[in-house]
């Protein structure tokens, strides 16, 4: 392969006069304009040769195509490549030559056929797979919609309905399901793909087999006046679901189009506005995640030193509490033996019970069956010592966060556990090298930093000191795939990357309450930006003995930063702690649904009149936009000096880091690549001004400071806008 092009396909013509078409672009044969070009050139010839009497279209390596190549979304927005002609790839090649061809073509699909993989697969006559294989159009996901001709001929093949499932949820299914509906016409071995979709060709072309293009298919659809009012329907839903995007509506237009005037102007619709939402913030937040996400391994100086991670055979837990449950829970998911390890019998039984419930409920939402949650229970085995740890492979310990605890506990390990074994702890805020202080194993010590509740939060804090091998690393990395979680590797540091970022977001929302701002107003705002909720709701959530502990870490580390607020002790010494307590910064009725409360004027009030502060005539009437500004404003400096000492690699961690570990919206692509949105001089000015009104809260960083100055992007690398500077 020509090392300046993207894949490539390749024919080969059968004595049986079937031409079979390869699509080559590892790992996942994404279509690249390098592909798409070279299937068309493969086709017209295919088309114009006379041995030549049907065509089949497969993938190489046992993967039809993951859909269009990403990266070409990022090369148009940045235009570095300029689009193709509006509709030339959907409408010339897709449909016009090899739908419309005067040969027929089969799609042998074997593993995947996602977004134009299954698109260019539905523009042929007839689709084969191999079972267990995965077909959707996750486009929407990414911020783009079908743009291969999917809005028109998924919902011909499927209904209408289903077709609407797929594409606004972009889940796919397998090929059982797609068999079922419609989408496959047969499920084959993978031994037997090839020879059945050749002969499947041949039958066509000796019309053995129906000659069908999907595109002209109507009986699957809804007479018109019912289609308008699923759309409605999806439509309606779709704007409360997605309030901040403007694709899957724009996706919904073109299969109305579709419907009301028929395919050809389906087609072209979608090909327009295929091509505007490349251009919307949505969607470069969306394909900048996409990105980054899988870029999270990959970390220099570790994974590309080709260590290859260790098996893990054998995991112990210290402490069934909250998060030991729910680590258990997660590791017993993906089959990893478990020792959890309590300090009796009382609170072992209570630990095990909460791993329970937490599979139970899957069995109750029909997601496991009653075998698979015995086979997975029995997976779990209680201690109330060390003996069984032994031979464990990894420990991670979750007692309550007290540090001479951790110290004696991470002393005990040292003894019980070989000398392989990986030293894990949870803990959320203290430094590990105090942890480990008591100990000479400081190269195995790692931070395994699991978010609430940790069986769903799809982040993993994996934090390094200066000591922790990179092994070590390599194979917590490997553990956090496994158990599906999304792992960042951080530095050591107070809080680590999300905690420390997002202590100011809180701190920001009780300035300004006690400056006059609206609490429930700021929640409103905040939920509207895209956070899962606000900052109020938030602590009531997850409960003031926690916040009032976390808080007190931030002040004793970053004093000269730290906004202290006194309204929370203030509602904790009356016995509102939270949602737990059912009265917090709102009431909570039986069903925990949340309702404002008058009495919380009082705690404000009296908050106010300790730390000294007035009501601001100005921040009492912020706009929605002036809160979300003076709420993330401040976490994005801190993001500033988490990048800057280098607790983060690169700033597109921080951004999945935000995103998975706070709910960040996904589609304003992370706290690092939403502040780059509007520029560093942008955020610096503001900071400045309120640091001058309002005190050093909200006094930028030397590093926001740097950049300002020289108007560079927050998230170019350390190194890279040093030597701009
Ligand atoms: C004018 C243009 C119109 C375009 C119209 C068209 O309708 C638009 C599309 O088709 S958009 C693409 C739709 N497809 C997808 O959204 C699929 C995205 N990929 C995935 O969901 C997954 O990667 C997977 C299920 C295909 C494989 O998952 P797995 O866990 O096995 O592996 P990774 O996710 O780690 O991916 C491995 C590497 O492959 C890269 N990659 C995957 N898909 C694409 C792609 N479509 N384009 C480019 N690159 C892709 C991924 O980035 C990984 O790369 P590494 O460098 O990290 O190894
Ligand atoms: N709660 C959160 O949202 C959260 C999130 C991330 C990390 N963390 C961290 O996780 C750790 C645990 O927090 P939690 O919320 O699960 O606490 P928790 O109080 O719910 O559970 C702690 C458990 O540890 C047990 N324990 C205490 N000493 C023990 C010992 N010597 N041997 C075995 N078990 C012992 C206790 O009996 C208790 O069941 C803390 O370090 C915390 O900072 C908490």
């Amino acid at each position: 392969m020509d090392s300046r092009t993207k894949g490539k396909t390749v024919m080969e013509v059968g004595g049986d006069g079937v031409a079979v078409i390869t699509l080559i672009n590892p790992p996942v044969n994404s279509l690249s304009f390098d592909v798409l070009y070279n299937l068309k050139s493969n086709y017209e010839e295919a088309l114009s040769r006379n041995d030549v009497k049907a065509i089949v279209i497969t993938g190489a390596k046992g993967k039809f195509s993951g859909g269009f190549d990403i990266s070409g979304f990022g090369e148009i927005q940045k235009g570095t490549r300029k689009e193709p002609k509006v509709g030339y790839i959907s409408i010339d090649i897709i449909t016009d030559l090899l739908e419309a061809a005067r040969k027929p073509s089969v799609a042998a699909i074997d593993g995947l056929a996602l977004g134009g993989g299954l698109e260019l697969s539905m523009a042929c006559h007839a689709r084969i797979s191999t079972p267990g294989a995965q077909l959707g159009l996750p486009e929407l996901q990414l911020g783009v919609i079908p743009g291969f001709g999917g809005t028109q001929r998924l919902p011909r093949l499927v209904g209408l309905t289903k077709a609407l499932e797929m594409i606004l949820t972009s889940k796919p299914v397998r090929a059982e399901e797609g068999h079922s509906l419609g989408l496959i016409d047969a499920v084959v071995p993978s031994a037997e793909l090839l020879t059945t979709a050749r002969r499947w060709a041949l039958d066509i072309v000796e019309r053995r087999k129906p000659w069908i293009s999907s595109l002209l298919k109507t009986d699957k659809l809804p007479p018109l006046g019912e289609a308008r009012e699923i759309l409605k329907f999806a439509r309606g839903q779709t704007r409360k679901q997605a309030p901040n995007m403007k694709h899957p509506l724009m996706c919904l237009d073109a299969l109305e189009m579709g419907i009301v005037s028929g395919p050809r102007a389906g087609l072209e619709k979608e090909a327009e506005v295929g091509s505007q939402v490349i251009s919307l913030d949505t969607t470069k937040g969306l394909i900048h995640v996409f990105f980054s996400q899988r870029g999270t391994a990959k970390v220099p100086g570790v994974t590309d030193g080709g260590l290859v991670p260790r098996k893990i055979k054998k995991v112990a837990i210290i402490g069934g509490g909250l998060m030991g449950s729910g680590i258990a829970t997660a590791l017993i998911l993906s089959n990893y033996p478990v020792i959890l390890k309590e300090v009796n019998e009382k609170f072992l039984e209570a630990g095990i019970g909460r791993v329970k419930a937490n599979l139970q409920s899957r069995v109750r939402k029909g997601s496991m069956s009653k075998e698979k949650f015995e086979k997975t229970m029995s997976l779990l085995k209680g201690s109330l010592d060390y003996e069984s740890f032994r031979d464990v492979d990894m420990v991670i310990e979750a007692v309550i966060e007290n540090i001479s605890l951790k110290q004696q506990i991470f002393a005990d390990l040292e003894k019980y556990c070989p000398q392989h074994c990986i030293l894990a702890s949870n803990t959320s805020t203290i430094d590990l090298n105090k942890i480990g202080e008591r100990t000479k194993s400081q190269d195995r010590i790692v931070g395994a930093h699991f978010f609430s509740p940790a069986h769903v939060m799809p982040l993993l804090e994996i934090v390094r000191t200066n000591h922790t091998s990179a092994q070590v690393i390599v194979d917590l990395l490997d553990v956090g795939k496994k158990i599906k979680k999304t792992p960042v590797v951080v530095g050591n540091c107070t809080g680590f990357a999300v905690n420390r970022m997002f202590f100011p977001y809180t701190q920001a929302a009780m300035f300004l309450v006690e400056r006059g701002a609206d609490p429930y107003l700021i929640d409103m705002a905040i939920s509207k930006f895209g956070m899962p909720m606000g900052p109020f709701r938030l602590c009531d959530l997850v409960g003031f003995g926690v916040a009032i502990a976390t808080a007190t870490q931030f002040i004793e580390n970053f004093p000269e930063r730290t906004y202290k607020s006194m309204i929370i002790p203030l509602m904790q010494e009356d016995k509102r702690a939270g949602e737990a307590t059912r009265k917090g910064f709102y009431l909570y009725d039986d069903k925990r649904k949340a309702k404002p409360d008058p009495e919380l004027k009082k705690y404000i009030e009296k908050a106010r009149s300790i730390s000294g502060g007035n009501v601001d005539p100005k921040l009492v009437k912020l706009s929605e936009k002036e809160i979300i500004e003076m709420t993330f404003f401040p976490v994005v400096n801190e993001a500033c000096r988490v990048f800057a000492e280098g607790i983060a690699v690169k700033a597109a961690d921080l951004d999945i880091a935000a995103i998975m570990g706070m709910g960040f919206p996904p589609y304003r692509g992370g706290i690092m690549f939403w502040a780059d949105s509007m520029g560093s001089k942008y955020i610096y000015s503001r900071l400045d001004e309120w640091s001058k009104t309002y005190g050093d809260f909200f006094k930028p960083c030397a590093f926001l400071a740097e950049r300002a100055s020289k108007g560079a992007p927050l998230s170019a690398p350390v190194e890279q806008a040093r030597s701009r500077l």
